[in-house]
């Protein structure tokens, strides 16, 4: 009898090889598990086969690459194996019904990794307690006001004209060594993807918290001869803040990616995550002690809270909310608020910025149509660093030129819905607990929506006559959970834009190069090399 003769082998085996048997049996029910569950899911859909244990983890790679082979092979709809099973959409018909103003709040359950980091349910990103993410919106949105846009041109301003003076005190030593004399002829091959994550650094954080992260500073510092006079102890706390945000950043896919057990229990697993962990001490504790300064100052000298920084607003606003009665936010609820500004609004802006410039310089009709809008509504007589947002509102042709580069280049390439209700997608019925990774750059460069869909046109977006689907442009995401910081990002990129190309002339270094793009959470310009000089 064959089972007998199992229970015979069984008795009759030693330590180890039992050991060995209970262990593949062990692996052999998971994989047979695995596999029968892959089998009978409900709706099956094309996509890269799946290994035990690693899903499709072997395939992911690049996001943004993977996403457009996945489409190329399997369509608009197809499915990926991660930690559990995703359904990838890239086709805007099918990615809008998630974005239906009143369903789908969920973005992502809560994972173990992002609850040891203490990002869940606080903040907005990774918050899916919905009571605790209105609250957070409201002030949020208070925070954000059209107001607060206006006043925070003077300091975008200021950080700006502060670049202009780097620029040319770099560009004129690059004169003098080449003895010319005319030292306002100067020309400067610079990396403007460093500058200009730098710069809006720089920019939120002086937004955010009223203090300066000193990174253009600390930029031109590595470049220059002569050193800027802020003192070096400034400098190198806001490059230690900006390294631990990077580095935290870093941290929200490792922490995401691995187990508990792997990240806890094997070695260099466990060396990586306790010093991710510290870094994410060292960050908390630099924002409870802007935070706690702050209290103090608004305490003592009442008049602070007349100050237009964010984190005044978090303080300060008087919310109600769902018809309690006011509640003023928590210390820890304005961190994880100031940490989701930083992460969310800093890289995005400038790699829109990088983009836009590789654009530019390889469409000189679309740059010259632009420079004749700037110097139509903003004459060349006028100030460098004074625009306001009246003239910033007046460029429509400079606003085309941002919509159709995220169109073509979304700097957050996906976002996440995950559905608490059955619902139907795509033609399938899908039940409660069903997660959609939703590509925008699949389906902004759909050819259902896009005539020529690769080519880059601002013309689509500054005309009305053409048959493109605006609704397909989505690169904010869409519904509850859409950028709220999407009106301060593009004053910030018209800013830009109108002042860096009014006063510079500015061309690729290699034209020939390709644009460097690196994507994990944020597709990233790695380097832009440009060529600089005052436009005469
Ligand atoms: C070009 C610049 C930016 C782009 C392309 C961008 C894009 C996005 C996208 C795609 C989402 C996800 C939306 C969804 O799931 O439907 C998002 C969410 C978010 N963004 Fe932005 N963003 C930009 C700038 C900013 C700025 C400047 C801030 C802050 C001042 C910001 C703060 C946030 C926050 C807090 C969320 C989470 C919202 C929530 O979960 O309710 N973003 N952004």
């Amino acid at each position: 009898m064959p089972i007998q003769n199992i229970i015979e082998s069984i008795k009759s085996a030693n330590t180890i090889d039992l050991f060995i048997l209970i262990f593949a049996t062990c692996i052999s029910t998971y994989i047979f598990n695995f596999y029968y569950k892959y089998y009978t899911r409900p709706n099956p859909l094309p996509g890269p086969f799946p290994l035990p244990y690693i899903g499709n983890g072997h395939n992911y790679g690049d996001v943004k690459k993977f996403y457009g082979q996945c489409q190329q092979k399997y369509g608009d709809i197809c499915e990926l194996m991660l930690d559990r099973r995703y359904i990838i959409l890239s086709r805007p018909d099918y990615i809008i019904k998630l974005f239906a103003p009143q369903q789908f709040f969920m973005r992502l359950p809560n994972s173990p990794g992002t609850v040891e980091l203490g990002m869940c349910n606080h903040g907005l990103f990774f918050n899916e307690n919905y009571k605790s993410w209105n609250y957070n919106k409201q002030f949020f949105t208070e925070a954000l006001s059209t107001k607060f846009i206006d006043a925070s041109i003077i300091p975008i301003n200021q950080i700006y004209e502060e670049l202009c003076g780097y620029w040319e005190s770099l560009g004129k030593q690059n004169a003098s060594k080449k003895k010319n004399n005319d030292n306002n002829n100067w020309t400067l091959e610079t990396d403007f993807s460093a500058w200009f994550h730098g710069f809006t650094n720089d920019v939120t954080s002086i937004l955010s918290t009223g203090k300066r992260t000193y990174s253009i500073t600390s930029y031109y510092n590595t470049l220059s001869i002569n050193k800027s006079e802020v003192p070096d102890a400034l400098v190198e706390d806001g490059n230690n803040f900006v390294n631990a945000l990077l580095k935290f950043l870093e941290s929200l896919l490792f922490f995401s990616f691995y187990s508990p057990f792997t990240r806890h229990y094997i070695p260099m697993f466990r060396s990586k995550s306790n010093s991710y962990l510290n870094n994410r001490d060292y960050l908390y504790n630099k924002f409870d002690n802007i935070i706690k300064m702050r209290r103090t100052e608004i305490e003592e000298m009442p008049e602070t809270r007349m100050k237009t920084d964010m984190l005044t607003s978090l303080m300060t606003a008087e919310t109600i909310v769902e018809g309690e009665n006011f509640k003023p936010m928590t210390d820890k609820e304005i961190r994880m608020n100031l940490l989701d500004i930083f992460l969310g609004g800093s890289d995005t802006t400038a790699d829109t910025f990088c983009f836009m410039t590789y654009y530019l310089c390889k469409h000189p009709n679309v740059k010259e149509k632009m420079l004749s809008e700037i110097d139509s509504i903003i004459p060349k007589s006028s100030g460098k660093f004074c625009l306001s947002c009246n003239d910033l509102r007046k460029l429509k042709y400079c606003e085309a030129i941002i919509k159709e580069t995220t169109r073509l280049m979304p700097p957050l390439p996906f976002t996440f819905r995950h559905t608490t209700s059955e619902c139907e997608i795509a033609g399938y019925k899908w039940p409660a607990g069903t997660d959609f990774h939703i590509n925008f750059e699949g389906a902004q460069k759909h050819p259902k929506c896009w005539d020529n869909p690769k080519i880059f046109d601002p013309d689509r977006f500054y005309n009305s006559d053409n048959n493109d689907d605006r609704s397909a442009w989505m690169p904010f995401g869409g519904g509850k959970r859409i950028c709220p910081g999407k009106n301060l990002a593009t004053t910030v990129l018209l800013l830009l834009l109108s002042s860096v190309y009014k006063n510079y002339n500015v061309e690729l270094a290699n034209e020939h190069e390709p644009l460097k793009v690196h994507t994990q959470l944020i597709s990233n310009c790695t380097e832009l090399k440009v060529r600089i000089s005052p436009r005469t």
